[in-house]
């Protein structure tokens, strides 16, 4: 069995006069490729948040390996066309670490790197402003590959992509995934992709939680959206 690097044990998670998670315990191995799904407001971003300590357990516990890297990619959101910086300079912005104006020999072919990794090389110096939705989710992407995170969530990232726009997210996570070695935690609405790309599921309903391989995941829930 691969290394944990992280491992939720009884955690419960309310707002106030709200109870949204409930004694959730699983693991995330190095290299796993994990889908979470459920409906609407059963907690999918509440996990999120609390995995990257943004939120604090009610109850249990969720230990993360220490200097973990997480990268993160959000929900789409929009970037208006005249927002100025190229690809590849809004990729830059996310370095961490010591700040000088200028990018470095070595963060300079980073970025090259990421931008060719998600498929977006021969578009480097468009703004952003002017990229198509797939496009500026792919920036996100590379955004959150350029510190080499060991592992990657991609939050409902997909959701408002169309279909093959999506797979072409997804395949190029996937890589990454059987390639390098990259841990992916996948928070998606769509059945058919969290059949096809995960290889482990943990599915929250407001009763309770199932987990698995991939394959012990019932299949009536193949056909279509979730919600
Ligand atoms: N800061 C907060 N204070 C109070 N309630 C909250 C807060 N954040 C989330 N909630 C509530 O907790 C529940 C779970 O929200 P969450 O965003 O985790 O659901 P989700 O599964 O990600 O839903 P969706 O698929 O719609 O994004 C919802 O009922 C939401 O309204």
């Amino acid at each position: 069995m691969n290394e944990t690097l992280i491992s939720v044990e009884q955690l419960s998670l309310s707002f106030p006069n709200h109870l949204v998670l409930s004694d959730l315990s699983f693991k995330v191995h190095r290299g796993e490729f994990l889908g979470i799904i459920g409906e609407n407001g059963v907690g999918k971003t509440t996990l999120v948040r609390l995995i990257l300590e943004q939120l604090r357990p009610s109850a249990g516990k969720i230990n993360i390996k220490p200097g973990l890297k997480i990268g993160y990619v959000p929900q789409f959101r929009n970037v208006d066309v005249e927002y100025p910086l190229s690809i590849e300079d809004f990729i830059s912005l996310n370095f961490t670490g010591i700040k000088l104006p200028w990018l470095s020999r070595k963060e300079k072919a980073k970025v090259q790197s990421v931008i060719k990794q998600v498929n977006l090389d021969h578009i480097a110096k468009r703004p952003l402003g002017l990229a198509s939705g797939g496009e500026k989710q792919k920036a996100y992407l590379a955004q959150a590959l350029i510190n080499d995170p060991d592992l990657l969530i991609l939050d409902e990232s997909t959701a408002s992509l169309d279909p093959n726009t999506k797979r072409e997210l997804l395949d190029v996570v996937l890589r990454l995934n059987k390639e390098l070695g990259l841990t992916v935690i996948f928070v998606s609405h769509d059945m058919q992709v969290i059949h096809e790309y995960p290889d482990h599921f943990l599915w929250l309903t407001k009763q309770g939680y199932t987990q698995g391989p991939i394959d012990e995941l019932h299949n009536d829930s193949k056909e279509g959206e979730y919600v």
